[in-house]
């Protein structure tokens, strides 16, 4: 499990780690880390170091980075783009031999556009978790004039980035990102994840909180403790019976994926409720489907229709389910019939334009991304699953969790009727127990494995994607063996 920490939470850990320690301490050791690493990607690159450095003490801990490589004969440039700097970090890289030039407004001097167009490693030390999002306006052409060549190293976070990871904004892309004990939201949140590059972590001996952390991905050793295998007392009733309200004479497709994938994943049973035109398809393509209503656990609805034209039986029992007390995802079409607050676990899995609408639908406040599903999840009372690159699941914030981020899956994922998959997935898992959160989050790291093993580095389509679940759930059951 990966666990990312809200600010005030990274410097109370901090305040907390500093008691008993020499000031300056701790910096020294981010330094000193940071130091390593660039040491390290030095050695296929060249000797050439640019330092950022801005005014607090994500400025700091590059300046005292800077001042270690000029100590291993690297040949470091520090640029200072601040109003002010740290004085000590300053004088160390002079006296380890760092040239040091100044980019504090306006636009940059020729001195310092050389240096950073023949850099080999950059070091992004602009500002860290006391910024806010955005480059300041001096620094808007800086990614530009670094060299295509270079290895840009962010401190901390990469600059101009919203520590929070809730609003996207003009930042630093880096290629690698070195934090210091503890994630902070950005490393892992939609909206700044891509700028991340790889996370690289060091431990400087900040002691984890014990609050519950803003954000948490799962990784794949924590399958095995949350999938919901069988024992032998259990039969295909107790493991979950999922009705699939999916698909439509239009969409026929939509019915087959979901269906697939909730019987590759391992559905005690699933129940397919829809019209002739699927269900003569899933007859023979799905033999393990049983058709028409029935005793079901929960319920996927919504994948291939729309509320204006789905099949009557379809919309009754949709909705006659909706007022009930069982388990739903809720997918594409379906999240039309949803206006009130739903007291039984829903999963609503949009992409970002199907959130956007409901939210203009429900007249919320907030625009788009996790804090426009954190507003669907706390009008609506249900967990939303956000598609995307990194998938965010945001639970009511009445519930004190975390927002539950994955990036498991290959940009090839993003194909039409891999969402119908994603559904399919997701109502197996709540039908088997899951709470919604969890579930969100398993069937997004799955889905996205699926989609890695189904055809490793190349294209996907959806149908293989459902077909590689069963292996890949196997795979990653008995890579590690399951906690005590
Ligand atoms: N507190 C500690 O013990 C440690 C802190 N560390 C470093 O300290 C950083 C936090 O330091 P600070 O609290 O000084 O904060 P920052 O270094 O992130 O920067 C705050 C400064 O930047 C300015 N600023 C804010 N937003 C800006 C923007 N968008 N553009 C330009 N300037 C902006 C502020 O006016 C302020 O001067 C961490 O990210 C980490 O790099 C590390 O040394 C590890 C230990």
């Amino acid at each position: 499990m990966m666990r990312a920490y809200a600010v005030p939470a990274v410097r109370a850990a901090e305040a907390a780690a500093m008691e008993g320690l020499e000031e300056g301490e701790l910096m020294q050791r981010a330094a000193r880390g940071l130091a390593e690493v660039a040491l390290t990607r030095l050695e296929e690159r060249g000797d050439r170091v640019v330092v950022l450095a801005g005014s607090g003490d994500n400025g700091g801990d590059a300046l005292w980075a800077g001042a270690h490589l000029a100590t291993s004969d690297a040949n470091v440039v520090v640029v200072l783009v601040g109003s002010r700097e740290h004085t000590a970090g300053l004088s160390a890289a002079r006296e380890a031999g760092a040239v040091v030039l100044e980019w504090r407004s306006g636009s940059a001097a020729d001195s310092v556009r050389s240096a950073l167009a023949e850099a080999d490693v950059v070091l992004d030390g602009i500002v860290g978790i006391g910024g806010s999002p955005g480059l300041p306006d001096h620094l808007r052409e800086l990614p530009d004039l670094i060299g295509d060549e270079a290895y840009l190293i962010a401190v901390d976070l990469p600059s101009g980035c919203d520590p929070a990871g809730l609003v996207g904004a003009d930042s630093i892309f880096a290629d690698e990102t070195v934090t210091f004990s503890l994630l902070k939201p950005c490393h892992l949140m939609p909206a700044t994840e891509p700028a991340v590059g790889l996370l690289t972590v060091v431990d400087i001996g900040v002691a984890e909180p014990s609050s519950t952390p803003a954000v948490e991905r799962l990784t794949h050793d924590d399958v095995a403790d949350l999938w919901p295998v069988p024992g032998p007392a259990d039969d295909k009733y107790s493991r979950g019976v999922l009705g699939s309200i999916t698909g439509s004479s239009a969409f026929t497709g939509a019915a087959l994926l979901s269906l697939t994938a909730a019987v590759t994943a391992g559905a005690g049973m699933v129940r397919y409720v829809g019209p002739d035109h699927p269900a003569e398809l899933l007859r023979a393509a799905v033999p393990e489907a049983v058709f028409g209503d029935g005793r079901c656990q929960a319920y996927v609805f919504g994948s291939g229709w729309s509320a204006e034209d789905a099949d009557e039986t379809q919309l009754s029992v949709a909705r006659e389910q909706l007022a009930g007390d069982l388990p739903m995802v809720i997918d594409a079409g379906g999240l039309d019939l949803l206006s009130a607050p739903r007291s039984a676990p829903t999963l609503l899995t949009p992409h970002a334009g199907e959130l956007k609408r409901l939210i203009e639908r429900l007249d919320l406040d907030e625009p788009a991304g996790v804090a426009g599903a954190q507003a669907v999840a706390d009008h609506l009372s249900v967990t939303v699953l956000l598609k995307g690159a990194v998938t965010a699941v945001v639970s009511p914030s009445a519930y004190g969790q975390p927002v539950r981020t994955q990036a498991d899956a290959p940009a090839w994922l993003g194909t039409a009727g891999s969402g119908d998959v994603l559904g399919g997935l997701a109502g197996m898992l709540l039908a088997a127990g899951l709470e919604p959160g969890v579930a969100g989050a398993l069937a997004a790291l799955v889905h996205g494995a699926a989609g890695r093993r189904a055809n490793p580095g190349g294209p996907v389509r959806a149908l293989d994607v459902a077909h590689a679940l069963g292996p890949t759930i196997a795979a990653l059951l008995t890579a590690r063996p399951r906690s005590q």
